[in-house]
């Protein structure tokens, strides 16, 4: 999966960026146990792992397996408060052994995440060092979930919620566990709760062998072998639209008495505040409005955005799809595609949103792509005023 070749010195010309993975999920959902596992898989070979600690003393980096010279650890606070300085300095430092013939291969990093980060600063660190960006690609944000005490975790724990919506996969660990339960546990309900999160994450079960590195680590956007990125899979909309039909099925089905209220709910109650949804159009957008429409969405409301991913057709050049691609405020510069991934050449966009609610968004875009509605202001007033979308609470 990945080549070796890739990297070594001899190689004319810029290297390609390193894949950098993240491995994040709650406090004990199995993460040291995974990486313990798959460092012995030989498509992990060459893999630098970086662990953080929380704490004064590490002890993580004593439970990877002690055969594996790659670990790093960080310690001495959290990875997404403290000591991103830390992190960015071993990245470079990783860089520097790599130039200098002290480390032959570097194929992969993983960082593993304490149990209590939210992954957004970590990805930040990475997107905003133009450095950093250059040398690595942010390959795929890996969530661990626990099949037993998932639940309650994301019912308390907004770090967690957060840990499951940013992810690309979402690994379920421990169902050994819950199958052995007396009257035996069911994980549907974790699984829902998951869906109202985060559809669009490839969702792997470690125990049935599924949480392999090829697909943990390629999500897709990335590919080193193609040249045309797999977006479709990125992306992944067709699970918004899934997800998003199963809860109008779910709704009508158990309220269809219900005086035709239509207010889907159910996997979302306990986490109102997180919502996934895609927007789409056939409309080729203009390359200003595009920028428009996300430094609006950015400076007005980037907290609320914990992540945006998406495929634009631009009128001037529809021949070449932009890739956009941003964790709350910062957003990787657009890439401009050599040519569109698959038949379908809509423009889509996928929201993951914290406070922020879909008809808001949907509006802005209808907005700045053309599809003006009669309530809605045009383009100009809304960027004097964002707040002039009838109907803005500026919550769910
Ligand atoms: N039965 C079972 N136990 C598991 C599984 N995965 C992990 N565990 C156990 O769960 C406990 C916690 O696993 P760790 O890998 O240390 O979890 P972690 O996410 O690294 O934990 P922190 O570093 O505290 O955040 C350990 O006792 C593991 O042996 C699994 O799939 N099934």
């Amino acid at each position: 999966m990945v080549n070796r070749a890739e990297n070594t010195p001899k190689q004319k010309g810029p290297k390609p960026p390193i894949p950098l993975s993240i491995i994040t999920g709650f406090l004990g959902s199995g993460k040291t146990t995974l990486l313990n596992r798959i460092l012995k898989d030989p498509d992990m070979a060459d893999t630098a792992v970086i662990i953080n600690e929380f704490g004064e003393i590490g002890l993580d980096h004593l439970l990877v397996d002690q055969s594996n010279d790659g670990v790093l650890e960080l310690s001495s606070g959290c990875l997404c408060c403290t000591i991103r300085g830390d992190l960015v300095t071993t990245l470079e430092d990783l860089l520097r052994r790599l130039d200098n013939g002290r480390l032959d291969r570097l194929s992969r990093v993983v960082i593993e995440t304490t149990g209590l980060a939210d992954p957004s600063p970590i990805l930040h660190t990475i997107m905003l060092h133009p450095y950093i960006m250059m040398r690595y690609r942010l390959e795929s944000v890996v969530t661990l979930v626990d099949a037993v005490n998932g639940l309650e975790t994301l019912d308390n724990h907004e770090e967690a919620r957060r840990q499951a919506a940013v992810a690309d996969r979402l690994v379920i660990t421990k169902t050994d566990l819950a199958d052995s339960f007396a009257e035996g546990l069911d994980c549907s309900e974790l699984l829902d709760r998951l869906s109202g999160l985060n559809p669009g994450a490839i969702r792997l079960n470690t125990q049935a062998g599924d949480a392999v590195p090829e697909r943990l680590f390629d999500a897709g956007l990335y590919d080193p072998k193609s040249k045309i990125p797999d977006v479709a899979k990125w992306l992944n909309a067709e699970a918004y639209d899934n997800h998003a039909h199963s809860q109008d099925h779910r709704h009508d089905h158990d309220h269809g008495h219900d005086h035709g209220h239509h207010h889907s709910h159910d996997v979302n109650r306990h986490n109102d505040s997180i919502r996934a949804f895609t927007l789409a159009t056939d409309q080729p957008v203009s390359a200003s409005a595009l920028e428009m429409f996300l430094d609006l969405l950015r400076s007005a409301h980037g907290p609320k955005l914990l992540r945006i991913k998406g495929i634009v057709c631009i009128a001037d050049d529809p021949e070449h799809p932009v890739v956009i691609h941003g964790v709350q405020h910062v957003f990787h510069p657009p890439a401009t595609l050599e040519a569109w991934p698959d038949e379908d050449r809509r423009t889509r966009m996928v929201f993951i949103t914290h406070n922020l609610p879909e008809g808001f968004v949907r509006k802005m875009f209808e907005v700045f792509t053309g599809a003006l509605r009669p309530d809605t202001p045009d383009p100009k007033t809304l960027v004097d005023n964002p707040l002039a979308i009838t109907g803005f609470r500026g919550s769910v």
